[in-house]
């Protein structure tokens, strides 16, 4: 069966997943995309040779077997929920928005009803397949460290409201410590990989997130440590950030990509 693909959300992930589907990287089609802005959306649509169509997510989602958001938080209950009612798979990439448990159950339960999958991929770490593994007995801490330049952590909701000027920063300093669940609302453009990280760990209140600014980068980078029954896990990446949005890194699409790839072929690798 060749797998047709749907795409919410034509940006820095949404583009570069869809040229991976338009160049065969991924064996499926491109079938359609939407963007709330919707004369990009068009111009890039009309820029790739399977000539996807622009449509609605109620239009796009009959299209497709399966719908990638790749939009933002506040877009995934209405993607999730119209896809998955539709019998559609989805693949998420704003994960962030999972943390609302009734949100999730209720997307789970779809997905059970609908007999179709909810897919979260990695995104911008790795490291998810060891902590997944050591999940299955105890976990006792689970700690994920961001640091990014000013420009990738700008417009972030903990910023603007305490009036953080990033630019002033000379050194790198740790501007915020504390759960997941409210890494990922404080900062929703900059912490996703750690409501992934939640989601196959210790969940969104345990997992420890710290945002520091460093002024003497270029990359986003993520370090992680868990330690628990099997031991202790350390990961640090350096990430590229990606060339249309600074706030997210290059892998984070490469990865989605990853996914569908695994998605639409028999061999799967990995926990
Ligand atoms: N899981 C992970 O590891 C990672 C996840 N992310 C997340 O993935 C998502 C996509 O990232 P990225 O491509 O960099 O973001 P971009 O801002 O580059 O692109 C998102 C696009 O989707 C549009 N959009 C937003 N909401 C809607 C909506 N409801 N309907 C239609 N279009 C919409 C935006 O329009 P407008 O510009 O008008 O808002 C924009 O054009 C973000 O939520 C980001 O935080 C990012 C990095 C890593
Ligand atoms: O791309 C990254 O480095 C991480 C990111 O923005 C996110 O997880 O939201």
């Amino acid at each position: 069966m060749m797998f047709k693909i749907g795409i919410v959300g034509a940006g820095a992930i949404g583009k570069e997943i869809a040229r991976a589907i338009d160049d065969g990287t991924v064996p499926a089609r491109l079938v359609a995309l939407w963007d709330r802005k919707v004369d990009e959306a068009e111009e890039f649509a009309a820029s790739l040779a399977q000539k996807p169509k622009v449509l609605p997510l109620e239009d796009l989602v009959k299209e497709c077997n399966i719908v990638v958001e790749a939009a933002s938080q506040a877009a995934v209950r209405e993607v999730a929920i119209t896809a998955l009612s539709n019998s559609k798979s989805v693949m998420i990439m704003s994960v962030g928005a999972l943390s609302d448990k009734e949100l999730l159950e209720q997307i789970k339960a779809l997905a059970r009803e609908h007999h179709c999958s909810i897919y979260v991929p990695s995104g911008a770490i790795g490291g998810l397949d060891a902590v997944k593994s050591a999940s299955i007995k105890h976990v006792e801490c689970v700690t994920i460290t961001t640091r990014k330049p000013a420009r990738g952590l700008k417009g972030a909701p903990f910023v603007v409201r305490n009036n953080i000027d990033l630019d002033k920063f000379t050194v790198p300093t740790e501007i915020f410590s504390g759960p997941a669940a409210i890494a990922i609302k404080e900062f929703p453009a900059n912490v996703n990989v750690a409501a992934s990280l939640s989601l196959v760990g210790i969940g969104f209140e345990k997992t420890v997130v710290k945002v520091v600014v460093d002024p003497t980068i270029t990359r986003n980078v993520h370090e992680i440590h868990v330690k628990g029954d099997f031991g202790d896990f350390h990961a640090k990446i350096e990430n590229v950030p990606s060339a249309t949005n600074p706030r997210t890194s290059y892998l984070a699409a490469l990865s989605a990509i990853a996914t569908l790839k695994q998605v639409c072929e028999p061999l799967k690798i990995g926990t």
